[in-house]
């Protein structure tokens, strides 16, 4: 039986208060529903602020993205030996804002992928199909490559310490989600992609849904046998409606 996860993505939204309003206003939804794991990745300047206020809480975080180098000259990033520091669990690789704004390569995702677990990280894999792809009926194509990049790199077993987050682009910040039978018939597809190459990697593996999740369709969203919880992006951003998707993944 896999864990529910439910991670919450700030994206470039914060401020101190909110931070502190917000940690504070999901102390009580993490602990209340102690099947699911609470997660949130907050933009990197604010780590410092969640490790403080997440202390003595069940709740975890991560970094948005790490750099795939550990230091050196490569100004504004921000490296895995530094998010480890910081305590971050998790970091997420390859988000499509990255893959699209900033030219990440499913080459360069990978590394990534790589440099994060060697340094106690714990990736959270982001994959997904534009929209363009999805209307062309490549959504499975897509995945696969995405998903091959790693495996060619760090191979099949280091899935074993990762989380996948499928997120269709068309479905993020449009209010359009893809519903569950969608979302379910892909995070299947995932799963018997992995499993032809390891069973056991492919039953281990949370695969998190991402895309327009919101306290009204996260019960259904996550009641799918192979999604194991959220990516959540707005929704996370207010501690009333974020609690009610994690309710949403409770047991
Ligand atoms: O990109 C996302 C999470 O990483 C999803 O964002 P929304 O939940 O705002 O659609």
């Amino acid at each position: 039986m896999r864990q529910a996860l439910v991670m919450g993505n700030w994206k470039l939204n914060a401020t101190k208060a909110s931070v502190e309003a917000l940690i504070n206003g999901l102390v009580d939804a993490a602990k209340d529903n102690a099947t699911v794991e609470v997660a949130v990745c907050p933009p990197a300047i604010f780590i410092p602020q969640v490790e403080a206020l997440t202390a003595n809480t069940a709740i975890s975080y991560g970094a948005q993205d790490c750099d795939v180098n550990t230091a050196g000259a490569f100004t504004g990033e921000n490296s895995a030996v530094m998010l480890k520091e910081f305590g971050c669990k998790y970091t997420l690789v390859g988000h499509s804002e990255r893959r699209v704004i900033h030219g990440e390569s499913s080459e360069v995702v990978a590394e990534k992928f790589a440099v994060a677990q060697e340094n106690g990280l714990v990736p959270v894999l982001c994959i997904g199909e534009t929209l363009a792809q999805f209307e062309a009926g490549e959504t499975k194509a897509v995945v696969e490559a995405q998903l091959q990049a790693v495996v060619t790199k760090s191979g099949i077993t280091s899935l074993n310490n990762a989380v996948i987050a499928y997120e269709p682009v068309w479905a993020i910040g449009t209010g359009k989600t893809a519903t569950p039978e969608i979302a379910q018939d892909i995070h299947a597809h995932i799963r018997s992609w992995l499993a032809e190459q390891d069973a056991a990697v492919a039953n281990k593996v949370q695969i998190l849904y991402g895309g327009s999740v919101k306290g009204a369709n996260a019960a259904e969203l996550f009641g799918q046998a192979d999604i194991d919880g959220g990516l959540v992006g707005g929704a996370s951003l207010d501690a009333v409606e974020f609690s009610k998707v994690i309710a949403g993944a409770s047991a």
